[in-house]
């Protein structure tokens, strides 16, 4: 466990994370915004990002710990084995990043840690006109896995400094 220090987290949150935190999930889903949401606070949208993952690539000094494994991709399996904890997104109104969370998790399985702490999230919550996953079949295949499980939003914060804190227990 490694205490954060203020400067990294930025907002309120001071607590022991587990080291490290991987962020995993299919293109799209949020991964890049749900890490900088919960960096500073800060909800980047549209092409802005897309900058952004440049830096990620080389990933940047304020970022030791935690890795955005779709940048790191040709290495990621020997990532996996490191991590000590997992943040698992989809994207609520992708079916698509829904159906391949059950490969992820066989990936997982394969490569990380027996005693990986996982948590699925289902992301952008706050488009809920275009929902495409019920909470309840998030909730469901979260039990199936026996891995927590909540909605979140990049956007609006919601839950993502909860996710952060569940995972570091
Ligand atoms: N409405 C809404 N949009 C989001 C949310 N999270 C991410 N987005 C948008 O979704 C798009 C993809 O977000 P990224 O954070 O780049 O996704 P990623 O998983 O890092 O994608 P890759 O870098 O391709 O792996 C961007 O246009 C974001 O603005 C969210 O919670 N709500």
């Amino acid at each position: 466990m490694l205490w954060y220090p203020g400067a990294v987290l930025g907002g309120t949150l001071r607590g022991p994370i587990p080291h490290p935190v991987m962020l995993l999930g299919d293109s799209g889903v949020g991964k890049t915004c749900f890490l900088l949401q919960f960096k500073d606070g800060a909800f980047l949208s549209g092409t802005f990002i897309a900058t952004v993952g440049i830096d990620f690539r080389v990933r940047p000094p304020w970022l030791p710990q935690i890795w955005d494994t779709e940048r790191f991709r040709s290495v990621t399996h020997a990532y996996y084995r490191d991590a000590q904890a997992l943040l698992l997104l989809y994207d609520i109104t992708s079916k698509m990043s829904f159906d391949n969370i059950r490969a992820w998790l066989t990936e997982i399985h394969e490569y990380a840690q027996k005693d990986v702490v996982i948590m699925l999230l289902g992301n952008k919550a706050d488009v809920s006109s275009e929902r495409a996953v019920r909470t309840e079949d998030g909730a469901s295949l979260a039990r199936e896995y026996g891995v927590p499980f909540m909605e979140t939003s990049a956007k609006t914060g919601m839950n993502v400094e909860l996710a952060f804190l569940a995972i570091a227990k």
